[in-house]
């Protein structure tokens, strides 16, 4: 089946937490729509950019893109962003069952909420590990923040830098309540219908799947419904081996399907909420309702919101990743060993009077023309051909303090794989430039999935870690994965998708700060650049007339 869609992306005043601001919207929606299709499905998208100030590129992520590099939606990387007036044409094949979501990957446009969920469903006679009887349900949570995003990306990219702070409000399907009681009417109104919570009707006894999607910007998230247990079955497109939580943690770039009974007393509504944990909250949790018919679904449940998890409970988090595993039965093997290993010391460091972060040192630059069209062309002088750095002296870096890191370069060079073969890449985190801080980082990765391999405390240990923490038995296949403070994160990846592909930090900021790299492989594989991915830089020089 073909799914055609055709998307106007246009700036809409919105209230999504009351506060009156200017946002992007997807045929007048944010979150967008949902994509529903089935396993093989091909969707093709039409997007117009209606908005008369900033151009567009909308990335499917999670989908992978067998195949079709070109429509990865990765400004710079893959296509030129779609400038205001023009229309793309994305299509691809939704290849395999799962929840996904898309979201832009231009400036910071996620900031503003263009992004939605993507639910791919099982093949009829195919059948899923578990069951329920309701899977209509999906939930975007995001941050929000009251200032534009033009300020917002000003900030981070020019002096004095500035920080932009924790969000005004976290939302539920788009949805939050901002305290308006000190603001005037016009900017502020707690009465107008578009900031009421959303609420999610339930018929008692009955089993939910609850598709649930991490759209922040900055946030790491936790989720939780009052009295409820939840089980989570799967994570960005592959079944996890179930287990039970109160609270989901869920940060940037994430997907998670759970099951959720509606097994508490029926006479009442309970609350859906969801808190910032990994950094010192200043926003107030998200809050929803979790209606249960027949009671009002707008009817307030009759009890204060028990509080989530505490933010700086890192252990929590941890053991909650630790338990993320494949599903028995569904287990697809990683190979037993890699072909090479990257070893990405996370740092944050001052560059040309600028806060950035870096990788081994070197703080990402994006070319204006993008890599994969460079790449075809042989324009070697478009980003820098030297290879990015495989590792960095990090046995003798102190990862527990602030360090200079004077020595930072900035670079657009890319890291070259060898077509099918296994990559390890091994995340280290380390202390920022403020004390006693070090943060939490969800690492995506574009057209491919890996293996989570393992987290640790502290320093990567070359000797005694890959033997003992490594678990390449059941480990889970994800595309985005949470790099814990102080810690390390190793995942194992077949380098088996020809093109160039992105490998960042999802939090929308850092990206803008430098977080990220790029991955190369097979692009001699890849096909021609077609017209509408061109336009910018050198590009300009392919366009037929
Ligand atoms: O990149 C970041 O910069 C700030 C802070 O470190 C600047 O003082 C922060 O919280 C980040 O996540």
């Amino acid at each position: 089946r073909v799914h055609n869609y055709t998307w106007e992306i246009t700036y809409q005043f919105k209230s999504q937490d009351c506060y009156k601001k200017l946002a992007i919207a997807i045929n007048g929606m944010t979150p967008g729509p949902v994509i529903s299709a089935t396993e093989g499905d091909t969707i093709i998208v039409n997007v117009i950019n209606r908005l008369i100030m900033e151009n567009v590129a909308i990335h499917w992520h999670g989908i992978r893109q067998i195949g079709t590099p070109w429509m990865d939606g990765t400004d710079s990387v893959t296509q030129c962003a779609t400038l205001p007036g023009d229309t793309f044409t994305y299509q691809f094949v939704v290849d395999r069952a799962g929840t996904y979501m898309y979201h832009s990957h231009y400036g910071v446009q996620k900031e503003t909420g263009l992004y939605g969920l993507i639910k791919v469903t099982v093949p009829p006679g195919k059948s899923e590990p578990f069951k329920y009887d309701d899977d209509r349900h999906s939930i975007v949570l995001s941050d929000w923040y009251h200032s534009s995003s033009y300020a917002e990306a000003t900030k981070l990219t020019s002096l004095p830098f500035v920080w932009i702070g924790e969000p005004q409000s976290l939302l539920i399907n788009g949805r939050g309540k901002y305290d308006c009681s000190n603001l005037n009417a016009n900017v502020c109104n707690a009465t107008n219908p578009e900031c009421l919570p959303y609420s999610l009707t339930v018929v008692p006894g009955k089993t939910y799947r609850l598709r649930i999607g991490g759209l922040t910007s900055l946030s790491a998230l936790s989720f939780q419904i009052e009295g409820h247990n939840m089980t989570v079955v799967e994570a960005d497109g592959h079944y996890v081996e179930p287990f039970v939580t109160q609270n989901l943690y869920i940060y940037s770039g994430e997907t998670y399907s759970v099951l959720v009974t509606a097994n508490q007393a029926s006479s009442r509504n309970y609350w859906m909420s969801t808190n910032v944990v990994g950094r010192k909250p200043a926003t107030p949790p998200g809050l929803a309702i979790f209606n249960y018919y027949p009671n009002h679904f707008h009817k307030l449940p009759p009890t204060t919101l028990p509080p989530g998890p505490a933010w700086n409970d890192t252990r929590a988090r941890i053991n909650q990743s630790l338990a993320i595993k494949a599903r028995q039965g569904f287990i697809q093997s990683p190979p037993s060993t890699a072909d090479k290993v990257i070893v990405l010391l996370n740092t944050q460091n001052t560059f040309e009077g600028r806060r950035r972060w870096s990788l081994n040192n070197v703080s990402h630059t994006l070319p204006h023309t993008p890599y994969l069209i460079a790449q075809k062309k042989n324009w070697t002088d478009v980003f820098d051909q030297t290879p990015a750095p495989e590792s960095y002296d990090f046995q003798n870096y102190d990862i527990y303090s602030v360090q200079g890191n004077t020595n930072t370069t900035s670079s657009s060079s890319i890291y070259r794989l060898k077509f099918n073969s296994t990559v390890d890449v091994i995340l280290q985190n380390a202390n920022t430039m403020n004390v006693n801080d070090s943060e939490t980082h969800p690492w995506h990765l574009h057209g491919h999935d890996f293996w989570v391999l393992g987290y640790g405390d502290g320093k990567f240990n070359m000797s005694s870690d890959i033997l003992e923490k490594y678990n390449l038995v059941d480990p889970i296949m994800k595309n985005t994965v949470p790099l814990h403070p102080y810690g390390w994160t190793a995942l194992r990846f077949r380098a088996d998708n020809p093109g160039i592909w992105l490998f960042h930090c999802h939090i929308e900021a850092h990206y803008l700060m430098g977080m990220l790299v790029l991955f190369e492989s097979g692009s001699e594989m890849v096909g021609e650049p077609p017209q509408q991915n061109m336009g910018c830089g050198r590009t300009k020089s392919l366009m037929k007339p």
